[in-house]
């Protein structure tokens, strides 16, 4: 679905991601992993097109249509394509109802063609269907967090890519999270990329993982084969 070969990314004269490769499978869920300031979201910012990548390739490719070379694509045209991104910070429209909030991003994608909510986005967030005219800064932080992921939601994309979902979240909201990425894994087949630190979700949700040490790609594998001896040397 998607592969990266080389990438390599410069903040100015400052060297950051180094020879990164990463194959995403159809339907698969993978955890990048790394410490604070490994790499992580710069990895991401080059594929949602928010960053420039100095060289390498990263390639996009659909069942049944050929492969796309994602750096010619303009970042506003990756979500159409079908890359949804739910950013660490959550970047909803705090002054806005939490149906414009949704709607905002299917004008932003879609210039023609049918402009309705999905009936999978209230199925899976009931709550946000009875607050649905309330303001976005009125919600709880959860609510926030959940509208953030409602709304990469509304294109259904193919590959969703999420930071650090469960940041500040409590274990029994982690556990809700958990459940809802593997919900969207398993029966709706999305393919899942998920910036993460926490060790025990990543077990519980990812089938894959790669791991981030100072921008360089140092060990990439199953999640079954993530052992201590690596969360000792890469992550402690
Ligand atoms: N806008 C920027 N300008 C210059 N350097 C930056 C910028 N953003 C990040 N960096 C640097 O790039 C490196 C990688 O940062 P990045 O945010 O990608 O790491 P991360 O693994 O996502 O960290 P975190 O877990 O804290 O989000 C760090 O050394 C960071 O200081």
């Amino acid at each position: 679905m998607l592969s990266l070969r080389a990438i390599n990314q410069f903040y100015g004269q400052n060297h950051t991601l180094w020879d990164v490769d990463l194959d995403l499978m159809p339907g698969s869920c993978t955890a990048v992993l790394g410490q604070h300031g490994m790499g992580k979201t710069t990895l991401v910012n080059c594929i949602m097109g928010y960053l420039p990548v100095n060289s390498g390739t990263m390639t996009w490719q659909e069942k049944n249509a050929p492969p796309r070379d994602l750096n010619l694509q303009p970042s506003e045209q990756r979500a159409g394509m079908g890359i949804g991104y739910v950013p660490q910070a959550r970047h909803i429209f705090s002054q806005m109802s939490v149906e414009d909030n949704l709607m905002i991003a299917l004008k932003a994608a879609r210039s023609n063609g049918p402009l309705a909510i999905p009936p999978m986005i209230f199925d899976l967030f009931p709550h946000l269907y009875d607050l649905r005219h309330q303001r976005g800064g009125d919600l709880s932080l959860d609510q926030q967090q959940q509208l953030a992921l409602a709304r990469a939601l509304v294109l259904q994309p193919k590959l969703l890519i999420l930071d650090e979902p469960t940041e500040g979240m409590s274990p029994w909201l982690e556990e809700d999270m958990g459940n809802l990425l593997r919900c969207l894994n398993h029966q709706y087949g999305m393919t899942i990329l998920l910036l993460e630190q926490r060790i025990s979700f990543i077990r519980r949700v990812a089938d894959y993982f790669l791991l981030l040490h100072r921008g360089r790609n140092v060990a990439t594998g199953r999640v079954a084969q993530l052992d201590e001896g690596m969360i000792n040397k890469w992550l402690t």
